[in-house]
């Protein structure tokens, strides 16, 4: 299909308000569309549904999905062109003491052996001039962010999310499986052979250890990568991969709700760190930091031609795969506000202004596209 149409079709659905998630996968040049036809709020029962999900990081509330049996898919392959924009000026509001609170009482916390490892997180208003446009940004996202997994999400009862996220929660194709531990925070100046310190290597190596042990006994062949660094936008991340074969606890509940929320969004131990989270935070993360993607998508592949049975009739099969996303660097927009959410990984060795800063760099992953 033309972008063009791609295009029209999604702002037509959208004028409609009717609920759709754009989306891309990382480093794929395809962009695909799930329309749902009416404007229900379905929520995931047991993850066995097939559709699009969208969950918070809080486990405990509903997570929602848009079913693919209730929804139309397109898909586009062509290049986009982002129309040249007048710079938009903002006014940007956050509370700058209270996060630095927040990253000491954490440090606090943890030289007390009350954690290990928190990540604390906060959000940032952005207010506009006049309303933002979601569908322009999200052009904006995907020529700018091609390996990460870009996104907008919109339901009339729930609200408009873009992002763009370098971080993999799960992928399944059939029983093969990967996942990623990604921790550690540098600006990129143009090279990826950098120096990492010590801080950084072990708040990585705490992700990497809990994703390795909550899954050994789900995974067949278990292979941990080296740590190497990878670009995300203009920030470099420290990232393991982790792949193997599903054994047959092939439970996607179970699987999801062992790896999420991981200590690279919430901590050590999960559930001290949470309640860290929830007690001190002072705000609602919603679904920042939760996950979404593909669920029990089935693809049908069709036979090479050649591959015919005696009765000269073709072989066709079924593909499942479930691709999910952590929900980071990401927005929420309401009207003239951008709200952006944000957060970091402390451990013992946090200093407080270096954690700050880090979270303002991360927060122009998003700000770059929106005065671009
Ligand atoms: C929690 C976030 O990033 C995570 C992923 C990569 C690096 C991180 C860090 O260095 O703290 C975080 O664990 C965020 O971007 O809001």
């Amino acid at each position: 299909m033309t972008s063009k149409d791609f295009y029209d079709y999604i702002i037509e659905h959208y004028n409609k308000e009717l609920p759709f998630v754009a989306y891309s996968l990382p480093n794929t040049f395809e962009t695909k569309v799930i329309l749902q036809k009416d404007d229900v709020l379905y929520k995931i029962e047991d993850y066995t549904e097939t559709g699009f999900v969208f969950a918070p990081f809080d486990i405990r509330k509903d997570a929602i999905l848009m079913p693919y049996s209730k929804s139309r898919t397109l898909l586009t392959t062509e290049d986009i062109v982002v129309e040249e924009e007048t710079p938009i000026s903002f006014k940007v509001d956050n509370d700058k003491l209270h996060h630095i609170n927040l990253i000491k009482k954490a440090v606090t916390a943890i030289n007390k052996k009350e954690l290990q490892k928190v990540v604390v997180s906060r959000k940032e208003v952005l207010e506009t001039e006049l309303p933002l446009d979601p569908i322009k940004l999200f052009k904006t996202l995907l020529n700018s962010y091609n390996s990460a997994f870009v996104y907008c999400w919109y339901h009339p009862k729930v609200g408009m999310w873009l992002g763009a996220t370098p971080e993999t929660l799960l992928s399944i194709e059939r029983n093969k499986f990967s996942t990623m531990a990604l921790a550690g925070t540098q600006d990129y100046e143009g090279t990826l052979e950098v120096d990492w310190d010590y801080k950084e290597k072990e708040e990585q190596q705490i992700v990497s250890d809990y994703v390795v042990e909550t899954l050994k006994n789900s995974i067949n062949n278990m292979d941990v990568s080296e740590v190497r660094t990878v670009k995300a936008g203009k920030l470099l991340h420290l990232r393991t991969d982790i792949t193997g074969e599903l054994n047959h606890s092939k439970n996607m509940q179970k699987l999801i709700l062992k790896l999420h929320p991981t200590p690279a969004v919430c901590g050590l131990p999960k559930i001290d760190a949470m309640q860290f989270v929830l007690d001190n935070e002072h705000y609602n993360r919603e679904f920042y930091s939760g996950f979404l993607g593909e669920l029990n998508k089935e693809t049908k592949i069709e036979p090479r031609s050649g591959t015919r049975n005696i009765e000269n009739r073709a072989y066709s099969f079924n593909k499942r795969s479930t691709n999910l996303f952590v929900n980071l660097r990401c927005m929420q927009l309401k009207n003239t506000k951008a709200i952006l959410y944000v957060g970091g990984g402390i451990t013992k060795d946090s200093i407080a202004e270096n954690e700050w800063q880090e979270t303002v760099n991360k927060t122009n992953t998003i700000k770059n596209v929106i005065v671009s």
